[in-house]
């Protein structure tokens, strides 16, 4: 699905932060993305995002070369792809239900056909009876699982989620990586950046590891 070859990315005039980076992400596959801060976690995911470009190499994505699709093919491709940013980006002035449903409403779906999925998807995070409250009502764990809900509203082929279990305890960590789990289970590739080692040693999961930019892949 998501294909990297001898990537490279530098920002500006600095150091490359990623070196040769080359792996695959399958189709149905569920993984983690580790390594120490500041290893470049964060610019692989914006780089699988088609956020940023990469300095050298080759990214293939559903088939396609990357530096190839022209920008207006962008947000169909984009579409495809669910994100749960590290800072969440909730759109302060609009509900939790409203944040979540975002993603279809830009589309120009008539609300009507999606209410019911919207409404679902809150409470399968356990968010049912948040739906209209404003994000900074949330806590933090609320805000994780409103975030995680509208990177999937859409049904994406692949969620990339970044540090999804950083702001909330032990207990909430383990139940949202049910939840990726279930979702993996059910068909959707997950890519889970962290570096919460208790995390990982819950799942038999493939680990790609991240160290000074260059990547170790341990199945
Ligand atoms: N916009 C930017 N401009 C310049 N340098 C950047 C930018 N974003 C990240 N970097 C640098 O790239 C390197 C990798 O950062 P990145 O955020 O990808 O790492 P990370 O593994 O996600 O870290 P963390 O676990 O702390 O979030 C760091 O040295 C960082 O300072």
């Amino acid at each position: 699905m998501i294909r990297f070859e001898n990537v490279g990315l530098r920002y500006g005039m600095g150091a490359e932060v990623l070196r040769d980076v080359t792996f695959h992400i399958a189709p149905k596959s569920l993984q983690f993305l580790t390594g120490p801060s500041g290893a470049g976690k964060t610019s692989l995911i914006r780089l699988m995002f088609l956020a940023l470009r990469p300095t050298r190499g080759l990214i293939t994505m559903f088939g396609r070369d990357t530096a190839r699709i022209p920008k207006s093919d962008l947000p169909a491709l984009r579409r495809r792809i669910g994100v749960v940013f590290q800072d969440f980006r909730l759109l302060e002035h609009l509900t939790t239900y409203e944040n979540v449903a975002l993603p279809l409403r830009v589309t120009g779906v008539d609300e009507a056909k999606y209410r019911s999925d919207v409404v679902e998807l809150l409470k399968w995070v356990g968010l049912g009876d948040r739906m209209h409250v404003l994000p900074p009502v949330l806590s933090g764990g609320e805000k994780q699982r409103a975030a995680i809900a509208r990177a999937l509203i859409a049904q994406p082929e692949i969620l990339l989620a970044d540090e999804p279990t950083g702001n909330v305890d032990p207990p909430l960590a383990r139940r949202l990586l049910r939840l990726f789990t279930e979702l993996n289970k059910l068909g959707t590739s997950v890519v889970i950046a962290t570096h919460d080692i208790n995390l990982m040693n819950q799942v038999d999961a493939r680990r790609i590891v991240l160290h000074d930019g260059r990547l170790d892949i341990y199945d």
